[in-house]
């Protein structure tokens, strides 16, 4: 049992609104805080201190951008975005993502501000809301998503948004960058949670073989359907169907389709029935679609009917500060009986340096080998792949000097954290060699 801690500070404004709401949000079952114009807690209802208050640390009366975030300034100049700024500035509700220290340690946490107004228009005080993000983990996890860098939060963000809608989702980002994780977390989050979710691998499927993968078959349909078969479309009915790489998709298939997305209807190869679909939406791919557009690869019309809601997972090198969190995360994951592994600061630099063409995938499978080296449970730099030499062939960049190759040239240095000797290596080019480019693309 929690004892009843009294809600409000000593100091609560003499406003009759602010009084009578702080007494209504006592029993409210989400966490909500009062805050005064000055950023200071005047009251915290009985499932904040449940969630987020500490015995030790007492949190009334005191600056929520403290209790919250261990800053001493406001959280706008600190450089985050501050709810009660743009709450001051448009008068009305404001709602942001953000990392709270909670007595678990950092969490994701989304904040939504309202400010109260007095008998004269004036703010009185501001009501903010917590609610837990589940999504995504903050600190080292043994499953699910991890992240806590401004690039990952933005995505997570946006998943937040959209996954209570029914809006279709497209998910763009390298490979390994976590678009199948994604796409699960925007099922776990969404109202559809207890239906099914179904994988849909668009890339080497012939479109025969796609049409009764999606839509299933009678039987009879052809040689070899020998009884009537459900497809995914069927199979994800009341959940999730996640199109992965949609990109691929034939473009005789891709009518097809839009005409189930758009009418909610399909027919079985060889049926004549028409089936009624029932799913939410989730596409991803790593492929420039507009531009394949522009090529006739792509039906507009179908990638305007799945664009709606657009989400780009940053790719791992845009995250470097999560390389740590992720690291520690996948170390967790060791099969029982497996040695805990550490890692030693010559290769926690090298893979912070590293840029990581295959995402998060590759991170994971780097790790993978380096736990077969470390004998003693340290990896070293030693136990990682060489990269200066196996590099340049995986970007092309020193290969191409022109198209694609330029724009990955000036990509991999703008994203190189070193010194001009390091960048040489890295890129496996001389010294000299790498002026040269430099200069000639107006780098240097
Ligand atoms: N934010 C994350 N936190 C923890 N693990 C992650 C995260 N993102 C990706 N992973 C892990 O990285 C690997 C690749 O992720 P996933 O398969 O979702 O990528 P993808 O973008 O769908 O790749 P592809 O385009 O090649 O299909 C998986 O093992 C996944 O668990």
């Amino acid at each position: 049992m929690h004892p009843i801690i009294p809600i409000a500070a000593d100091n609560l404004p003499n406003v009759p609104q602010v009084q009578a709401l702080v007494s209504f949000l006592q029993h409210e079952a989400q966490p909500m805080i009062v805050l005064d114009p000055d950023y200071n807690i005047l009251a915290a209802n009985i499932a904040y201190q449940r969630q987020f208050g500490s015995v030790d640390k007492p949190y009334l009366g005191q600056k929520c951008f403290r209790i919250s975030h261990h800053y001493e300034v406001p959280c706008d100049q600190a450089g985050e975005h501050c709810p009660m700024r743009q709450a001051r500035l448009s008068r009305g509700p404001d709602r942001v993502l953000h990392i709270h220290h909670t007595p678990r340690g950092p969490e994701h946490v989304e904040v939504e501000l309202r400010p109260i107004l007095d008998a004269h228009g004036e703010i009185a005080a501001y009501v903010e809301r917590l609610t837990l993000v589940r999504s995504a983990s903050a600190r080292p996890s043994g499953a699910g998503l991890v992240g806590r860098s401004a690039a990952f939060n933005g995505a997570l963000a946006a998943l937040q948004r959209v996954a209570p809608s029914m809006l279709p989702v497209l998910l763009l980002g390298e490979s390994g960058t976590g678009k199948e994780l994604f796409a699960r977390a925007v099922h776990e989050a969404s109202e559809r949670a207890s239906g099914p979710f179904v994988v849909v691998d668009c890339s080497g499927l012939t479109e025969t073989l796609f049409e009764s993968e999606l839509f299933g078959h009678e039987k009879g349909a052809f040689t070899g359907a020998t009884a009537l078969k459900q497809g995914l479309v069927a199979t994800a009915q009341g959940g999730t169907l996640f199109l992965d790489e949609i990109g691929d998709v034939p473009l005789a298939m891709q009518v097809k389709l839009l005409r189930l997305i758009e009418s909610g209807t399909y027919r079985r190869v060889g049926g004549i029935d028409t089936q009624h679909a029932n799913f939410r939406l989730v596409a991803a791919t790593h492929k420039p679609l507009r531009q394949m557009m522009a090529q006739g690869l792509f039906r507009p019309d179908l990638y305007y009917r799945i664009s709606a809601f657009p989400i780009r997972l940053p790719a791992l090198r845009e995250r470097r500060d999560d390389i740590p969190l992720l690291l520690q995360s996948f170390l967790q994951r060791a099969l029982p009986g497996q040695p805990r592994l550490t890692i030693e600061a010559d290769a926690l630099e090298a893979l912070q340096r590293h840029d990581w063409p295959g995402n998060i995938r590759e991170l994971r499978n780097v790790l993978e080998r380096a736990r077969l080296f470390a004998d003693d449970g340290k990896i070293r730099a030693a136990h990682l792949p060489h990269w200066d030499e196996a590099e340049p062939a995986a970007h092309g960049v020193a290969a191409r000097a022109d198209g694609d190759g330029a724009a990955d040239f000036a990509r991999a240095v703008a994203a190189f954290r070193g010194t001009r000797a390091e960048l040489a290596a890295h890129l496996g080019l001389s010294e000299r060699t790498l002026y040269r480019r430099l200069k000639a693309q107006g780098l240097a």
